[in-house]
């Protein structure tokens, strides 16, 4: 029989497509856009949708914020929990992921927030566990530099602990609502955590009720080392990246050994891979779009622009024309990078932005009709072991026509082919709807 994998689209709150000849303007402010995007993946039976988030404008690439700011690259970014609340009201099935930076918030307001979230989206919260990592965003938070990478994981694995503690304050069964007797909560049932760590203190008890998942859906993107340590501890599904098919199968793999070493549930942790598909009528027509794509000078410039922004490397003094002069280091973000500089293949920075064509955010190459396609993500996943991906676009630029040849195009195939889910089983919460195959 066809194993089933899961389905996961992510964006940000940014401007949409907006130079693009199926844009919407380039002022989504009101939060409608994408709502109506989070409807549509609701109609093809995702899993959830992810709203990626920074919180900095970026000046990596040629030393100032114009690159960003001229192209409304990763900024303007607005913030995506009322993005998130906007979209969960309006959907029912679909789950609903907002990013939230463990350098940023204290965990007793995350774990506040996302209790609040994941009862007003009866049991559909997830949070995207983030530690941040740019120095820029670590500035506007009382910081001269960003702690370096194993300090943040070693920080965001306390956080973590406090968060679920708070969670874990209220027994399931707390709220008791006796009428008769005049009691709404019982009060032995909701107990202080008294958490001492070496970077967090935390009284508790959290003051909001037991949510319908009591510890909403955590989602992660760590693509280091330590990062995968982290995920496999911590997470529901991970996001992530891999250069080809074999990668993703040694990423898989990876993760889910971590977490069997945490004495956990490898089939607990979902490991959904980036893609960013390109449809067409036909093959030729999906060649040729994704050829205009690749080889657009603001393509080029502005998947450099975002590769700067993600690594804090400036790109803008490279040659296009030349091989990168030696592997590049960050204590940004270093798997994005990775898979960006495929060091030692001796292609030209031009190359590399046309090679991976996805920008930073592509596992596997995928380009053709629906039909094509679906069955090329049917092998992928086979291969590599399953669990599924994550849709998005190189830029994470979107547009109605883009999200339309996903949703009634690719996800009507996939479904033809009985590879993703063709209805939602009612009242499932987004862990239930991950553990569900
Ligand atoms: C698809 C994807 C989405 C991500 N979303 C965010 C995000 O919203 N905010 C953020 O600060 N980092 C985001 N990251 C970065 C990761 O949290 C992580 O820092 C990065 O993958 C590097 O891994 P490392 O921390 O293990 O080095 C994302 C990464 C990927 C691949």
């Amino acid at each position: 029989m066809t194993r089933k994998f899961h389905l996961a689209f992510i964006f940000n709150f940014t401007p949409d497509d907006w130079q693009g000849p199926f844009g919407t303007g380039g002022a989504p402010w009101d939060g409608k856009f994408h709502t109506e995007v989070a409807q549509a993946l609701e109609r093809a039976c995702f899993d959830y949708v992810i709203v990626e988030d920074k919180l900095m404008v970026p000046e990596s690439y040629g030393g100032s914020s114009e690159a960003a700011l001229r192209q409304a690259m990763s900024v303007p970014k607005h913030d995506p929990v009322p993005l998130a609340v906007a979209m969960g009201l309006a959907t029912s099935h679909l789950g609903i992921v907002a990013t939230l930076s463990t350098l940023a918030y204290p965990p007793f307001m995350t774990a506040r927030l996302a209790s609040t979230m994941d009862s007003m989206l009866g049991g559909r919260f997830g949070w995207n566990i983030v530690t941040s990592a740019e120095t820029l965003a670590a500035q506007n938070f009382g910081m001269t530099e960003l702690p370096p990478r194993n300090v943040r994981y070693e920080m965001a694995d306390e956080y973590v602990d406090v968060v679920r503690q708070l969670f874990a304050s209220w027994d399931r069964d707390a709220v008791v609502l006796d009428r008769d007797n005049g009691i709404y909560a019982d009060h032995t049932k909701v107990r202080p955590i008294h958490f001492k760590g070496k970077h967090f203190s935390v009284r508790g008890p959290l003051n909001t009720v037991p949510s319908p998942q009591h510890r909403p859906a955590f989602i992660q993107a760590g693509a280091s080392p330590r990062g995968r340590v982290f995920a496999a501890r911590n997470a529901d599904s991970v996001i992530a990246i891999a250069n080809g098919v074999e990668a993703m199968r040694e990423f898989r793999a990876d993760v889910r050994r971590h977490a069997e070493d945490f004495g956990r549930d490898p089939d607990g942790v979902k490991v959904l891979f980036c893609v960013t598909p390109v449809l067409g009528e036909t093959e030729q027509d999906a060649r040729d779009k994704q050829a205009r794509m690749v080889s657009s000078p603001q393509f080029i410039h502005d998947i450099l622009a975002q590769t700067s922004a993600l690594t804090e490397i400036d790109f803008a003094q490279f040659d296009l024309d030349k091989p990168l002069p030696h592997r590049l280091e960050t204590n940004g973000e270093q798997g994005s990078l990775d898979q960006f500089q495929q060091w030692g293949s001796g292609k030209t920075l031009r190359e590399l932005v046309a090679d991976s064509a996805g920008g930073l955010v592509s596992s596997v190459e995928l380009v053709g009709t629906p039909d094509q396609v679906a069955a090329r993500m049917g092998e992928v996943m086979e291969e590599a072991g399953g669990d599924g991906f994550m849709i998005t676009t190189p830029l994470l630029r979107l547009n109605r026509r883009y999200v339309a040849e996903v949703t009634d195009g690719l996800v009507p195939a996939l479904q033809r082919l009985g590879l993703t889910r063709t209805a939602y089983a009612t009242g499932r919460t987004l862990k239930e709807n991950l553990r569900e195959f």
